[in-house]
């Protein structure tokens, strides 16, 4: 069963319902539940709203999931909500691709429902939905601020793996947006890995200088603001060498002048555990500012 959830005072009618609510360090880890446009389906997202929320309007820290993700793996597992509670920040985690019977899939868990990859897709069958890019860096935002106490001016971007490459792209593509941007062993270098390669290809094309926009180490060569760069990256992470490879973004960043802190942590893997390790710290990354 949903209600309609909305912030009092907001101007149109909310286009959220609610699907789940849960207190949690004072304040409400929620899942909201809203029809996309750019993405031409219902889309879940987690929001969760810090005990100062129901005063005044909060900043708000963005996060992008992995392959195979949906909004549940990061709401139930990275522990964030201590965190963002004590900072006071909205922290609104959308599942991460289209989703539904009449939205195109893959049965691989990398490509398809699951595996968006934040970018706009161009090529059939993919080009109807595939949206991610225009989702998560316009219409949500726009509803966020508009149907929650969110502040219109404070947004961080963070995500993990794909999300991470997600959170690193939109921060490079859209100066001025985000305030703060980190990343959990994020994929550098879609345009030059077998994940980013298969997924760039079937939803881009075949032309490889089209996979540049989406490629966080050739979009930071000219970027127009250099935002600092926090990357934690575990050194028994099972995908490091085949398909993360930050020290491409170390090189990139190095060759461009972009401020990156890369640190490599010793014996973790690429699992939620090691995510949860080092959210304080992500989120003290953020809130210091967003404040
Ligand atoms: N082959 C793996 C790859 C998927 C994977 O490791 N996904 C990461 C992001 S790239 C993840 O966050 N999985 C969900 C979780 O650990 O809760 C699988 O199918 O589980």
């Amino acid at each position: 069963m949903t209600n309609s959830f909305d912030t009092p005072g907001s101007g149109s009618p909310s286009p959220f319902t609610q699907v789940s609510t849960n207190r949690s360090f004072g304040g409400h880890q929620k899942v909201l539940r809203h029809e996309s446009r750019a993405l031409g389906c219902s889309m879940n997202v987690g929001v969760y709203l810090p005990p100062q929320a129901e005063s005044g309007r909060c900043p708000v820290l963005y996060w992008l999931s992995g392959l195979t993700c949906t909004e549940q793996n990061f709401v139930t597992k990275a522990g964030v909500q201590e965190h963002a509670a004590r900072h006071g920040i909205i922290v609104v985690a959308p599942d991460t691709s289209p989703r539904g019977e009449g939205v195109a899939d893959d049965p691989a868990y990398d490509l398809g429902q699951g595996a968006g990859f934040y970018v706009d897709a161009t090529e059939a069958p993919w080009a109807k939905h595939y949206r991610m890019h225009e989702y998560v860096a316009e219409e949500l935002p726009g509803l966020v601020e508009a149907h929650l106490p969110a502040l219109s001016d404070r947004r961080g971007i963070f995500g993990h793996s794909m999300g991470g490459h997600g959170a690193l792209v939109l921060a490079l593509k859209h100066p001025g947006r985000y305030r703060s941007v980190s990343a959990f062993s994020p994929i550098v270098a879609p345009s030059r890995v077998p994940w980013g390669e298969k997924a760039l290809g079937a939803y881009l094309g075949a032309d490889r200088e089209a996979w540049k926009a989406w490629d966080a180490t050739a979009l930071v060569r000219e970027a127009k603001e250099r935002l600092p760069i926090l990357i934690d990256q575990g050194d028994a992470d099972q995908f490091l060498t085949r398909e993360l490879q930050p020290e491409l973004l170390r090189a990139a960043c190095e060759a461009a002048g972009h401020p990156l802190t890369l640190r490599m942590q010793p014996g973790y893997d690429h699992s939620y555990y090691f995510i949860a390790s080092f959210m304080r710290d992500h989120v003290e990354h953020h809130a210091a500012a967003l404040r």
